[in-house]
């Protein structure tokens, strides 16, 4: 057992190294906050997803200690989000409301300490950037078991704000409810598409023939649970935890692999980072085979195409498209060119690891 004593000595041990950290903390604010001067000249933009990128995978090659790749990458997308907000403190407006996935998805990238805006609908969210409300947009684009956003592609083709990061997270559900028992609920409220996303353990556990009522979020689904007796809710564990609704069951998705992808809009522009993806909006005239001509000028090209997929927008059919690389790219600025009538560039980022 350890000696009160040795405990005290461990402690301050700790609390020197604190000091420390503190202190370089500090100093590499101030660096923060020259670079900030220096770009309020320029008029360059201070989210450099590439440059972050960078920096983490530099540390990640670096580590010697006991710190894993996502301690250092949650570390250091805190201290990045906290010297942004030195350099120039920006709103975010996300896809509300508040403790919603989007917003889940806003934090991962800006922390704790930014200015966030829940907006509740994804028009208003792409509002809010294009009159500069916002520096930030998050919304979700596709989700692996309901597939893509429409709304997201709607605003994509009428907006002309850029992509400048994706994020990818894994979407667990739980069912949420001041009920002790199971046949106790008599009605679950949740977002459509959760419910959806959670049909087998509903018909597992006979809550499939029960009043099901669709409502605007997974949040407002707990707001609505915690109140009305012999209700539950189908809702993240931040939701859950927000309106303190006990959890009866966790992780109740049917799929076990359930991700939703988000993107970040601005009105920049990411110089490369050498691991990119680029993302298009493909509107092609209608003639048959044409669809074909066009993807074999891609793979002539040796473009690697990762997405695609075909959207009615005003009853035109239009294809959202990923592939890797930048626009910057030589031989992706040849095809930019060849088809500059029918691309919409949407933008370049840093490619995730993950994919849905
Ligand atoms: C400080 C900068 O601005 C931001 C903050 C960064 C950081 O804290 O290291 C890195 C990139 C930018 O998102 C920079 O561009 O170098």
């Amino acid at each position: 057992m350890m000696s009160e004593k040795g405990l005290k000595e461990l402690r301050n041990k700790l609390d020197n190294i604190d000091n420390e950290l503190l202190e370089l903390l500090n100093k590499r604010m101030d660096i923060v906050h020259e670079v900030g001067v220096l770009k309020a000249h320029s008029g360059g933009s201070i989210y450099r997803p590439e440059r972050e990128r960078e920096i983490i995978d530099r540390l990640e090659l670096l580590n010697k200690g006991k710190l894993n790749r996502s301690a250092i990458e949650a570390l250091f997308l805190e201290i990045f989000a906290i010297s942004r907000n030195i350099e120039l403190p920006e709103n975010i407006a996300f896809l509300g409301p508040e403790g919603s996935f989007t917003h889940q998805a806003a934090e991962s990238r800006f922390g704790a300490m930014s200015s966030y805006l829940p907006i509740g609908s994804i028009s208003g969210v792409f509002r809010e950037v294009s009159t500069q409300k916002a520096k930030f947009g998050v919304i979700p684009i596709e989700n692996s078991s309901n597939g893509i956003v429409s709304d997201t592609i709607n605003c994509l083709t009428k907006y002309n704000l850029k992509i400048i990061a994706e994020v990818i997270l894994d979407i667990h559900h739980t069912l949420a409810t001041t009920c002790d028992k199971i046949k106790d609920i008599k009605r679950i409220y949740s977002k459509d598409i959760a419910f959806e996303q959670c049909r087998r353990f509903l018909e597992n556990v006979g809550l499939d023939e029960v009043e099901h009522i669709p409502v605007e979020s997974t949040t407002k689904a707990a707001k609505y649970a915690v109140k009305e007796k012999n209700s539950a809710a189908i809702c993240s564990h931040v939701g859950a935890k927000m309106y303190n609704l006990p959890i009866l069951f966790e992780n109740i998705e049917d799929k076990d692999n359930n991700r939703t992808r988000f993107f970040i809009v601005s009105d920049f522009e990411n110089a490369k980072s050498g691991n990119d993806k680029t993302s298009i909006l493909v509107k092609l005239p209608n003639r048959s085979g044409i669809l074909v001509e066009f993807l074999t000028d891609f793979d002539k090209a040796g473009i690697n195409l990762t997405k695609i997929k075909s959207h009615i927008v005003e009853g035109n059919s239009i294809f959202f498209i990923d592939f890797d690389g930048h626009k910057d790219d030589e031989h992706i600025k040849t095809i930019f060119e060849k088809h500059k009538e029918s691309i919409k560039f949407l933008g370049s980022y840093v490619k995730e690891a993950d994919d849905i």
